[in-house]
């Protein structure tokens, strides 16, 4: 993984997350079709302090809450969702819309369980994996989020779980689902390039107060001396060749 080879131009590109999206340049593709979303809440599981972020995990040892249609070929199996953000509301997300940052990104993690066994193993290949990316805007407090953020101080420490079961996942998706969608990768090591993106063009909101407490998770241990986690977002990588698509023109 890793690299690959553009003849034309005989040299070895990246195809590295996350990105800038230009929206004028990104391409209309009527043969996108719409988003299929079907997560059922009680593959809920936990949330997991992992040090760079907290992952909110779901059982997925069965097709149970998966993706399809969009710009995907089978169904992906949901396995995880996270977030990043800033040290400041000023920036927080990966991904940019014409050079604009949200002060948080949510990331809904799935992999491709009709070839694959295991996100591991899906995630050693270009078609492995799919992100829904969501952008938070700065507004009022997001009733959908209070469940998850009530439970940080039980998981403030790296390493710390705590259960966490029946979440109606809808309830962070915006009501518009058109998105734009391009091929990319983990923005985190091990940057495999494994990701289908798929980034919706609605933001959710987020107030200030949210955010704050994100930044009170710590990336050490309970017996280090603490420091926090105050911001783990990727800078924006080269685009090179790649186009970006439009599910609506
Ligand atoms: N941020 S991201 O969504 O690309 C991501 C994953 F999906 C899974 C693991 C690490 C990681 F960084
Ligand atoms: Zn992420």
């Amino acid at each position: 993984m890793g690299l690959h080879y553009s003849h034309h131009k005989h040299c070895l590109t990246h195809h590295q997350s996350p990105i800038n999206i230009n929206t004028r340049t990104a391409k209309y593709n009527p043969s996108l079709k719409p988003l299929k979303f079907s997560y059922d809440p009680k593959t809920a599981k936990r949330i997991v302090n992992v040090g760079h972020c907290f992952n909110v995990e779901f059982e997925d040892i069965c097709d149970k809450s998966v993706l399809s249609e969009g710009p995907l070929d089978g169904h992906y199996r949901l396995c995880q969702f996270h977030f990043h953000w800033g040290s400041s509301d000023r920036d927080g997300s990966e991904h940019n819309i014409d050079g604009h940052l949200y002060p948080a990104e949510l990331h809904i993690v799935h992999w491709n369980s009709k070839k694959y066994t295991s996100f591991a193993e899906a995630a050693k290949h270009p078609d492995g994996v799919a992100v829904v990316g969501v952008f938070l805007k700065l507004g009022n407090t997001n009733p959908a989020l209070q469940s998850i953020i009530e439970n940080l101080d039980k998981v403030k420490t790296k390493g710390k779980a705590c259960p966490f079961t029946e979440f109606h996942l809808n309830g962070l998706l915006p009501e518009d689902l058109n998105y734009w969608t391009y091929m990319g990768s983990l923005t985190t090591k091990p940057y495999f390039e494994c990701v289908t993106w798929i980034i919706l063009q609605e933001a959710i909101t987020v107030s200030s107060q949210q955010l704050e407490q994100f930044r009170r998770l710590q990336c050490t241990s309970e017996n280090e001396n603490p420091s926090f986690i105050l911001e783990n977002h990727r800078p924006v990588q080269p685009l090179d060749h790649r186009v970006v698509y439009s599910s609506c023109p």
